[in-house]
């Protein structure tokens, strides 16, 4: 994206890392999507019925926290793909194929997302520059929720 430069990809990059260097990055990455998940499910309790496949009446079961990894992991690769941009565009419209075939799946969740995102990062990461992660996270959700309904 035109908007994540290069320094903020970099920026991006290494503040993700001190996640995911860390030996064991799974259980604290399926702790922030509950934290992201719950988020969205508080302000739109109807978002719950899209993962009923995925067990989301317990969020602590192996089935819940195999999807939120699979969000996370997901997640993780994009931005580790931010100097790559023409690998980033064909993972993103995968992503967006993916989601466009779940029905009920709205760009406004991905609003929803965004903003519990920023507000957990500060906590989530010891280096947070919130403006390297606006400019670079449009692109990552925009190119998956772009032409959601
Ligand atoms: C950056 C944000 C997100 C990423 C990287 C992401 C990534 C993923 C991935 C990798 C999968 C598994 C795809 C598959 O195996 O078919 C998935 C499934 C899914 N995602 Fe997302 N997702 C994101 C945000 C969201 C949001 C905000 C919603 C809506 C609230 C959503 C709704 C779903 C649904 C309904 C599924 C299918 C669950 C199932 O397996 O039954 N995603 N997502």
């Amino acid at each position: 994206s035109e908007h994540c430069s290069y320094k903020d990809a970099d920026i991006v990059i290494k503040e993700w890392r001190q996640i995911t260097s860390h030996g064991n990055s799974a259980p604290i990455l399926m702790r922030a999507a509950n934290v992201l998940f719950s988020g969205i499910f508080e302000k739109d309790p109807a978002a719950r019925n899209l993962f009923t496949r995925v067990h989301v009446e317990d969020m602590h079961s192996g089935e819940f926290h195999a999807h939120t990894l699979r969000v996370m992991t997901g997640l993780s690769e994009l931005i580790n793909k931010l100097h790559s941009p023409a690998v980033l565009d064909s993972m993103l419209e995968h992503l967006a194929h993916q989601h466009a075939v779940r029905d009920g799946v709205k760009h406004e969740h991905f609003h929803e997302f965004r903003d519990i995102l920023y507000a957990s990062l500060g906590q989530l990461l010891d280096e947070y520059n919130p403006d390297a992660w606006k400019n670079c996270m449009f692109g990552i959700l925009y190119g998956i929720a772009g032409n959601l309904p």
